[in-house]
């Protein structure tokens, strides 16, 4: 989110200057907006630079937390040239992303995300436009729709079975070795990614600019070198008046990025029309798209393809290696999952269909999602004309950041909001088919498409490895609570001790 520094603070001087000279002749600021509306209340920062300063944790979305408690759900910050709101509260959010959608439906990218995501060529990323519908529609459709999730579901029992047999087969080469989850959700979560989207997960890959890729290296490219390149900061994008001044070592090395996910995207493709042209259709995204919108051309498929694959291959890792972290830190919890995964099930394997049966399973998943939201921050929306939230006047031109971590730690909404506590979701106020009981899957048009997908994905794994092994962590395991990049992923890999129930 935050540039260098101190690249920062060297370009900041002479406007410094230049402010303070203003500041000495100019009015200072409404304290009503136009329409007689109070104005968002500021958090007071430094001149030219705002608080850039105050962010340099690089986890605003805890920043922003921490300065809701003094400024109140609605506040204004500065990044250099930028105003941003900054909307902490479940009710505000819900007002931004639902009612006033219609005046905030832009999205404003970071200069990393113009060049990764294509110009705004994803679903995801996309304005609220055509594009955004024909896309949407057709992702929905073949892949994250109900219907669809019906017809992938093969996948995910796929998926879930190789987790197991990975498993016990590490237990049985040694059976008190700790094992680290990451490690085999994460190929198995990649390897249903590439067959929702290509029809096959890929061992290897000769691509022509890059040479021949192995399976770790393909992840790499289209999941962990994107991720990383996300979160990278040129410091023009909160100067853009200054974007006349090269800055040639984050360009080179997000476009070297850029190139290398095109590159190997067009080479997964042209290997699956080989297939598709020798008469063998498979139900994925791919050959859906290749017949249904024919009117994309090639880097257009390229993105929309690689979308599915990371998205399917990070949130929902996130989501389920802290749900595993927490069951196996909180034994008492894990034994009541189980019996009540027992009560349902009895000695068969948890299926899809006992899951609303299961409430507790549905509590620990939305209480995993309240606690470590994976998406801390929604993708920052643009204002294009003015508008009002939470009794404000919000107006046009300034930027609107969604801390949907504020909104689920919000104390006047959770009690005590920073216990990890399922039960919290077992009142009757929730309906357990409900996947929006917290803010985590965004609000209204926007809100997150993949939600089905990754519900049935998080649950089925969690369900089915609490049936079968015993968690514990690893000493020293507990304290490891850091997260890193884009997500809330957790820093350190888990770590657990496992022993078969049976
Ligand atoms: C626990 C897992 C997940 C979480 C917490 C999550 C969260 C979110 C959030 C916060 C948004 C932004 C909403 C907004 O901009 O207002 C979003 C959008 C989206 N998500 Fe997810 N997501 C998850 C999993 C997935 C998966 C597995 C997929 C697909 C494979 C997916 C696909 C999408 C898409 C396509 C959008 C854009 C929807 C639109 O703009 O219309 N997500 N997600």
């Amino acid at each position: 989110m935050l540039p260098s520094l101190n690249s920062v603070a060297v370009a900041a001087v002479p406007f410094f200057i230049f402010f303070l000279f203003l500041k000495r002749f100019l009015p200072s600021g409404r304290k009503m907006g136009s329409n007689t509306l109070p104005t968002v209340p500021e958090v007071p920062g430094l001149p030219i630079i705002g608080n850039l300063l105050q962010l340099k944790e690089k986890k605003p979305h805890k920043t922003f937390t921490k300065w809701a408690e003094t400024h109140g759900p609605v506040y204004s910050i500065r990044t250099g040239a930028s105003t941003v709101i900054v909307i902490n509260s479940p009710e505000t959010a819900k007002e931004a992303m639902v009612t006033r959608f219609s005046s905030i439906s832009t999205r404003k990218l970071s200069n990393a995300l113009k060049i990764l995501t294509f110009d705004k060529c994803m679903v995801a990323t996309s304005d609220y436009d055509e594009f955004h519908k024909l896309a949407k529609r057709c992702l929905l459709t073949n892949t994250l729709g109900s219907n669809a999730q019906r017809r992938h579901r093969h996948h995910r029992e796929t998926m879930i079975e190789n987790i197991y047999s990975k498993l016990h087969d590490s237990l049985k080469k040694d059976p008190i070795r700790p094992i680290n989850f990451r490690e085999v959700f994460e190929s198995e979560l990649f390897g249903l990614a590439m067959k929702q989207a290509l029809g096959k997960d890929v061992e290897s890959i000769y691509v022509e600019e890059i040479g021949t890729l192995s399976r770790k290296e393909i992840h790499k490219v289209l999941v962990m070198d994107m991720m990383e390149g996300a979160i990278d900061i040129d410091w023009r994008d909160f100067f853009p008046y200054l974007r006349w001044i090269p800055n040639k070592s984050f360009e080179m090395n997000i476009q070297r990025k850029h190139f290398r996910r095109m590159a190997l995207m067009n080479a997964l493709i042209k290997d699956q029309m080989k297939r598709i042209d020798a008469g063998e259709e498979v139900n994925c995204y791919l050959d859906y798209l290749l017949s249904e919108a024919k009117t994309l051309t090639m880097d257009h498929l390229a993105m929309l393809l690689w979308e599915t694959i990371i998205e399917t291959a990070d949130t929902t890792l996130v989501t389920t290696e802290w749900a595993i972290y927490q069951l196996a830190k909180d034994t008492t919890r894990q034994d009541r999952l189980y019996h009540e995964l027992q009560k349902v099930c009895s000695s068969n394997k948890v299926k899809e269909e006992n899951f609303s049966q299961i409430r507790y399973l549905d509590a620990v998943f939305h209480e995993t999602l309240r606690k470590h939201s994976p998406a801390p921050l929604v993708p920052l929306r643009y204002v294009h004309e003015d508008t009002q939230i939470g009794g404000y006047h919000i107006p046009s031109g300034s930027e609107i950041a969604v801390n949907i971590y504020g909104c689920n730690m919000d104390k006047n909404y959770w009690e005590n909001p920073e216990e990890w506590n399922p039960e919290r979701f077992l009142d009757e106020k929730y309906d357990p088919l409900d996947l929006q009981k917290t803010m985590a899957f965004g609000a209204g048009k926007r809100a997150c498409a993949g939600s089905l997908q990754a519900m049935l994905l998080a649950c089925g794994a969690i369900g089915r490895l609490v049936q079968e092994f015993e968690w514990q962590l690893k000493d020293g395991e507990e304290e490891k609570v850091d997260t890193v990049g884009l997500t809330s992923q957790k820093l350190h890999p888990l770590h657990a001790v496992l022993k078969p129930r049976n």
